[in-house]
């Protein structure tokens, strides 16, 4: 596998270009509620300082934008599954990333051949409500032997303390928001990351 174990989530290119420069290799542009011009500018502005840092950008939900912008990843949830057009995705080579919180959406997602399976919340999020409550790592444990050779991410109240049990659980990598975003200091908070993961 040659993604990354550290893979923070932010809402804007402004957040890219702050943590880029720290050695941050994989990273999640997850734009919510914003006019498509926005979304396209921030998408090609994402993908233009990811590149000039040598950084995987994986854009999440607008898979038609990240064709357009001849981006490399799309992550979608089950809900954005059902509306995109996964051989249009294929067709343009992108790589997907998908998210699972039980049974029958891991089920789902493995016929689609993900290049790899978000599991989560592992712990409790204070960022969106869910109708999951948290799977502990057991559950990751499990979900890596069912998964196999996919790349299993673990997301939901992740941070550097829990970091290194989630990853001895079975997760290849971690993925997180908010434990940098409301850090008093993120820098050092993705130095952090970075050391907790490397
Ligand atoms: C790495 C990762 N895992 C899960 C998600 C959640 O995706 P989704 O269920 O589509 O929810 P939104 O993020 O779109 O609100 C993710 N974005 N990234
Ligand atoms: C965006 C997202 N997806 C989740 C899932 O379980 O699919 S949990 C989550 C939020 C992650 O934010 P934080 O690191 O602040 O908990
Ligand atoms: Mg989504």
């Amino acid at each position: 596998m040659n993604l990354d174990r550290f893979y923070p989530i932010f809402d804007h290119s402004d957040w890219l270009r702050r943590m880029l420069p720290l050695g941050v290799k994989l990273v999640q542009l997850r734009i919510k509620d914003q006019a498509d011009a926005v979304v396209r500018e921030q998408i090609a502005v994402s993908r233009d300082l990811c590149r000039a840092h040598g950084a995987v950008l994986v854009v999440n939900d607008h898979w038609q934008v990240a064709i357009d912008a001849g981006c490399d990843w799309i992550h979608l949830g089950q809900e954005d599954l059902d509306d995109a057009d996964l051989k249009a995705i294929r067709r343009a080579g992108l790589k997907l990333g998908v998210s699972t919180h039980d049974d029958d959406e891991l089920e789902r997602v493995l016929a689609m051949s993900p290049d790899y399976v978000a599991l989560g919340p592992v712990y409790p999020t204070i960022l969106k409500k869910m109708k999951w409550k948290q799977q502990g790592l057991p559950r990751v444990t499990e979900w890596k032997a069912r998964v196999g050779e996919v790349p299993l991410v673990g997301i939901g109240g992740m941070s550097v303390e829990r970091a290194p049990g989630v990853l001895q659980a079975g997760a290849d990598i971690v993925s997180v928001v908010t434990d940098i975003t409301l850090n008093a200091d993120p820098e050092a908070r993705v130095r952090a990351w970075i050391e907790v993961t490397t």
